[in-house]
């Protein structure tokens, strides 16, 4: 059986991997974004709220899952992190076989996993495409957010694979750090290869 060549977009926090994700949307790509489903799962009348509520009582409302008060408390505490993740991440794993029977005639996908490497999902993919910047730019765009501290920053930065070590992990890197255009043009020359690896 046939299936699409699986590439794995990730990068650290605020590196853009969003925007690349969206810049191989329209390059033609699907895209399994692993972020979006989790937020869809814990928003209102979301599969996770109720488990997320037992889990940690007082973190869901009618809105679904309050975000920033569950991140108060996992952020800074491996333990509850682990609790947590032990709650979504099964359900992300549904979620993405089912994406793949979806969309098993193209013949390229990107899964866009932020903890690609943290959680040992590159070795489910055929190729790992990191986002990049220099870490000036990143910190600049983190803090930029409402809500975002330099404490919350670094907590978030401390359980993420450095960036540096993710590049050198990397089978493509794309610069972030440039302009939005020369991004762009980067992802679809990129997603053009990868659809044709032979070519
Ligand atoms: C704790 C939650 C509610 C906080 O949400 P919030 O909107 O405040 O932050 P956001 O999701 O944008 O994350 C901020 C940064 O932390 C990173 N991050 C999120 N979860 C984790 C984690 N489990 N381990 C390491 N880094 C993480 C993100 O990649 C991002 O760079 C949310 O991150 C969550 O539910 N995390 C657990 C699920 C998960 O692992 N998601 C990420 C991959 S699908
Ligand atoms: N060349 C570029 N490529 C990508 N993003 C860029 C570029 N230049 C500026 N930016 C800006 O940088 C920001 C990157 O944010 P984005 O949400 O894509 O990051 P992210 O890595 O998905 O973040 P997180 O891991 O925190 O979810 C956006 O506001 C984007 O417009």
């Amino acid at each position: 059986m046939t299936r699409p060549r699986i590439v794995g977009l990730t990068g650290s926090i605020g590196m853009g991997k969003s925007t690349v994700a969206a810049m191989f949307e329209r390059a033609g790509v699907p895209v399994f974004d692993a972020d979006a489903q989790v937020r869809a799962m814990q928003g209102p009348g979301g599969e996770l709220v109720g488990a997320i509520e037992a889990a940690f009582p007082g973190t869901t409302g009618p809105e679904g899952v309050l975000r920033d008060r569950l991140g108060q408390l996992v952020f800074g505490d491996a333990a509850a992190l682990a609790r947590l993740e032990a709650i979504v991440h099964p359900a992300v794993a549904r979620r993405r076989a089912e994406f793949l029977i979806e969309h098993a005639a193209a013949p390229l996908v990107v899964f866009d996993i932020p903890l690609l490497f943290e959680k040992g999902g590159h070795d489910q993919v055929d190729a790992v495409v990191v986002v990049s910047a220099p870490a000036e730019v990143q910190r600049a765009r983190v803090l930029a957010r409402p809500g975002m501290t330099p404490e919350k920053f670094g907590q978030i930065l401390a359980l993420q694979v450095p960036d540096e070590e993710k590049r050198e992990r990397a089978d493509h890197v794309i610069d972030t750090g440039v302009s939005l255009a020369e991004t762009e043009a980067a992802v679809h020359d990129l997603a053009a290869r990868l659809a044709h690896p032979q070519d």
